[in-house]
């Protein structure tokens, strides 16, 4: 069920050189009211406490790299809100809202829609929800999308995971899908993966040089790759192991390692 906040936060001017934590953006004030407060005693402030930032995972990959599945035992296993960027997007068509048409005809197309509303979708999300534990999915697919999400969310991923795998094998995954997907024909998947080398590499090549990229092979079993590497990651942060003792008991930890440039 998609529950709406009742007051929105603005975009946030990019201009301004103060950071908003996405504690102050997306978990209690809205951004207009933690400008209004800059001039007050910061002990004076009713923020909430820092150590409530919520952990936030993108989830990168290629077109049927095996994303969302994998979100889904993830979020089995760690109850993290899985927050598919994709997903957002295919809403809007289908509640055809006035940016439904253009979402549509840029998926078609296998074009990337404009960052501001992907993030606003996105904001909306982690705005109304109850989690503090977030897979965002599908996002961020280009440098601008990034930087987009820095600005208006005032946030950084705590880990990006990205599903590597062949383009051979995304094509065979994607033209079998069968989930009505109009995007999901042998025209689009190669624009798809023109795109994805293009505009998506560069996104995760930024976060391997900042040494927070689990790169994963996404070849296997849907349950050898998540027994195997997804949750060994996942295992590894204190803030999601309470709701997941039972499994990281069983599971063999230490098969990932996290890359950075050096
Ligand atoms: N490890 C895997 N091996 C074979 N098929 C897979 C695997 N993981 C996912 N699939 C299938 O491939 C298709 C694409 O997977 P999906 O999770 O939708 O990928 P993405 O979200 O990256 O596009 C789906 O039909 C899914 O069932
Ligand atoms: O941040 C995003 C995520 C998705 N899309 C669009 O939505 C399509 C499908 O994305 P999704 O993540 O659902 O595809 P998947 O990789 O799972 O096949 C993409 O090709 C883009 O056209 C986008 O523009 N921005
Ligand atoms: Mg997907």
């Amino acid at each position: 069920m998609w529950r709406r906040v009742a007051l929105l936060s603005p975009m946030i001017s990019s201009s301004s050189s103060r950071s908003l934590t996405l504690n102050q953006a997306a978990f209690g004030l809205k951004v207009g009211e933690s400008f209004a407060t800059d001039a007050v005693n910061p002990e004076e402030r009713d923020l909430p406490p820092k150590e409530k930032a919520p952990f936030i995972t993108f989830v990168l990959g290629g077109p049927g790299s095996g994303k969302g599945t994998q979100c889904e035992k993830i979020v089995e296993t760690f109850g993290l809100q899985h927050l598919s960027a994709g997903d957002l997007l295919r809403r809007e068509i289908a509640m055809n809202t006035k940016n439904g048409d253009m979402i549509l005809n840029l998926i078609k197309d296998g074009k990337i829609v404009p960052s501001e509303v992907t993030v606003k979708l996105i904001q909306r999300e982690l705005e109304s929800s109850d989690s503090r534990k977030f897979l965002i999915d599908g996002f961020p697919r280009t440098e601008e999308n990034r930087v987009a999400f820095e600005r208006i969310i005032r946030a950084d991923p705590d880990v990006v995971l990205f599903f590597d795998c062949p383009e051979e094998e995304m094509v065979t995954r994607v033209l079998n899908r069968n989930q009505g997907r109009i995007d999901d024909n042998i025209t689009t998947m190669k624009k798809r993966l023109k795109i994805f080398n293009g505009l998506n590499r560069p996104v995760i090549d930024y976060y391997k040089n900042k040494g927070k990229l689990y790169t994963i092979n996404a070849v296997g079993t849907v349950d050898d790759i998540f027994q195997q590497h997804v949750l060994p990651i996942f295992s590894s942060f204190e803030q999601l192991k309470k709701e997941s003792r039972h499994v990281i008991q069983k599971s063999t930890i230490g098969s990932s390692l996290v890359e950075n440039s050096s």
